[in-house]
């Protein structure tokens, strides 16, 4: 019997859905996009689970908006792609998708519940379903003034809330939004934030970018971080923000911390008025400056606490051996402005004027 060799194939991402690990539904592989001296995708790889809130992080310029409009096919990509459900994405797909992008476009003459109802129309909802739809939203998400108030009486974060709104209205698979949190009052926050949550637990996929890293870290169950067009960190949030790294400790009446002199290996993070957070190399130094604290004076604070995400960031940036040569010069940010002034669909706001 005549014996052929047996090649076994394992894609990585499929073993590591098996496994549980990174059950994932929409994959970006390899992006890379370049604006003339920049490359704002450079070999851009992560992927999105269902089912849990995803956030998407990195400096000014680092390629989130870029990687964000490249799901909707809005840029021709030099290299890599875009995969839903492990397969290329069909324009009927990125129809059921929902996309914030980060130039917010309404329609300012128009009422609220008649916005919605358009772009429920456009996504070939009925008028009924769309409006049923559309006062769902308006009360879940508490437009002040309701479907009948003008958009451009809106305050900013009215506004913002009815973009949220225009992005949920066909009820997306997959939702995309770009810097959603910005804006917004904490007590809007809150509501976002519970829309997300609800989203993600009826299985659906959720994708935002946002520097406020507070509200990441108390909805994301994974983030990734992006610098310089790469991802330079990409994990679930309990796994980067590992547990007992930190320790916060406070003396009385010790605002300088004389207790920490000359013990090796830890690091000060930050120091509130004599409450230290301290990064330990070892874990075995908490006893150490435990007992050192408590031979000095009257202990107030022990705590040993996760690593904050706003650490992880600032780490996973200065660890990632890329230098910031690449960051915006004056001529890229012209061309960058040109572009929008070319591709601009909002009304009422001429970008040609502020380049000129
Ligand atoms: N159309 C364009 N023309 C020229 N340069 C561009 C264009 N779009 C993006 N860039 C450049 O690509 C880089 C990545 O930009 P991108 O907007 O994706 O970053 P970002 O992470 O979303 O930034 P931010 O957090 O400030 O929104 C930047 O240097 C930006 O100036």
């Amino acid at each position: 019997m005549r014996r052929f060799p047996i090649v076994i194939q394992i894609d990585i991402r499929s073993y590591q859905s098996q496994r549980g690990h990174y059950k994932h539904m929409l994959d970006l592989i390899d992006l890379t996009k370049t604006y003339g001296q920049v490359k704002a995708l450079d070999r851009m790889t992560f992927s999105v689970q269902p089912g849990a809130v995803f956030g998407f992080l990195g400096p000014n310029g680092s390629g989130k908006t870029t990687a964000m409009r490249s799901i909707f096919g809005l840029i021709s990509l030099e290299a890599g792609h875009v995969q839903w459900k492990n397969a290329p994405i069909t324009p009927d797909e990125i129809r059921q998708f929902g996309y914030m992008p980060e130039e917010r476009g309404l329609y300012p003459k128009m009422s609220v519940m008649d916005h919605l109802v358009y772009l429920g129309r456009l996504h070939s909802l009925s008028t009924e379903t769309a409006t049923k739809r559309a006062q769902a939203l308006i009360d879940e998400l508490e437009v002040k003034g309701g479907g009948s108030a003008k958009v451009e009486s809106l305050s900013l974060g009215n506004k913002q809330r009815t973009q949220i709104a225009a992005a949920l209205i066909h009820e997306p698979t997959l939702l995309v939004m770009d810097e959603p949190f910005s804006g917004l009052d904490p007590i809007s926050i809150e509501v976002v934030r519970g829309i997300f949550k609800k989203y993600a637990q009826e299985g659906k996929t959720v994708l935002f970018s946002s520097h406020q890293l507070e509200v990441v870290e108390d909805l994301c169950e994974s983030v990734a971080i992006a610098y310089q067009g790469r991802i330079v960190a990409w994990d679930r949030l309990t796994t980067l923000t590992e547990l007992d790294k930190d320790l916060i400790i406070k003396v009385q009446d010790d605002l300088d911390g004389n207790y920490l002199n000359q013990i090796d290996d830890i690091s000060i993070l930050d120091n509130h008025e004599g409450t230290f957070r301290l990064r330990l190399a070892r874990p075995e130094l908490a006893p150490v400056v435990l007992h050192r604290a408590m031979e000095f004076g009257t202990l107030e604070r022990y705590e040993v606490a996760r690593r904050r995400l706003s650490d992880v960031f600032k780490e996973a940036i200065s660890t990632s051996g890329l230098s910031n040569s690449q960051w915006e010069t004056r001529d890229d940010f012209d061309e960058d402005l040109k572009f929008k002034a070319e591709h601009q669909t909002e009304l009422g706001h001429d970008l040609k004027d502020e380049i000129s």
